[in-house]
């Protein structure tokens, strides 16, 4: 079983600290562990980070299994970890097959890579569990927000990472596809026994679909364990300053509801 473990963060931006002495409880493969917090908390600080995109201090250590990421060349790091940015992917004027296709032979470029035929198969695979497949020709100039979003996924998917590092990877979709596309995010990272760490806003989605949570505050950790341990009345109250009640739906499901905004924030 292979974890990530971070020890020792400490991240800023001209020398002012974002995250604090930051350690990671180790996050195995199989698992989606979903980054929440306020805005400003450092999520995509800390997820950018772990991506090796950011100076970590002199201290700071990110492993994935036994290897310290944090000390390897950026094309090593680039086999190992794949990080989707919170934007969404460049309206250029390339086909959304052709686009998925090259990063998933960026990502495999090795003896052993797959013909071109295969990559294209498992490229269409991925964008039809997607269901973007009917996109595969279009070009990403001529797409909406959300299929570009969803073309960025499908392109971080083809990669086939050891880990995969997600910025609110829902923010541009509808309400059926945010759930599709986390049962996707899920099924994948338990076939590709990846590890799965996302940035997310919407709490219900985090209690629902993601099997570990990291809560954030002022950037360090406040909490950190299996979603129902973690997305209680009194962490919304201390971290988001909201009045909010966590009781089972209908089918047994835990939802979050807010009565209100403390007047701290509101
Ligand atoms: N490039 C940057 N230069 C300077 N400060 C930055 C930069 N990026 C982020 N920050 C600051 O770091 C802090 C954490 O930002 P970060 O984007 O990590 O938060 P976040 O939790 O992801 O927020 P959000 O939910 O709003 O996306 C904020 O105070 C922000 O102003």
């Amino acid at each position: 079983m292979r974890f990530l473990r971070a020890e020792n963060l400490d991240v800023g931006y001209h020398h002012v600290r974002v995250i604090h002495n930051l350690s990671l409880e180790p996050l195995p493969q199989g698992e989606v562990t979903s980054l929440l917090g306020p805005n400003g908390s450092g999520k995509s600080t800390l997820l950018r980070a772990i991506a090796g995109l950011e100076k970590i201090g002199k201290q700071g250590k990110v492993f994935v299994g036994e290897q310290d990421i944090s000390r390897i060349s950026v094309l090593e790091r680039s086999k190992i970890c794949v990080y989707l940015p919170q934007s969404l992917p460049p309206r250029i004027h390339m086909q959304v097959l052709e686009t998925v296709v090259t990063a998933r032979k960026i990502a495999a470029s090795s003896p052993n890579a797959a013909s071109y035929l295969d990559e294209v198969d498992e490229v269409l695979e991925i964008l039809a569990r997607l269901k973007i497949d009917d996109l595969a020709l279009s070009y990403l100039d001529e797409l909406s927000g959300g299929q570009r979003q969803l073309v960025g996924l499908a392109q971080a998917l083809a990669c086939r990472p050891h880990l995969l590092l997600l910025d609110e990877p829902l923010s541009a979709l509808d309400m059926n596809r945010q759930f599709s596309v986390m049962d996707v995010i899920g099924e994948e990272t338990i076939r590709r026994n990846m590890i799965t760490v996302m940035v997310l806003h919407d709490l219900n989605i985090a209690m629902q679909k993601t099997d570990r949570v990291v809560m954030l505050q002022k950037g360090r950790i406040y909490a950190y364990g299996q979603p129902r341990e973690v997305i209680t009345p009194a962490a919304l109250s201390d971290v988001y300053h909201v009045q909010a009640r966590i009781e089972p739906c209908s089918k047994g499901l835990l939802h979050v509801m807010v009565d209100g905004v403390s007047e701290e924030l509101s």
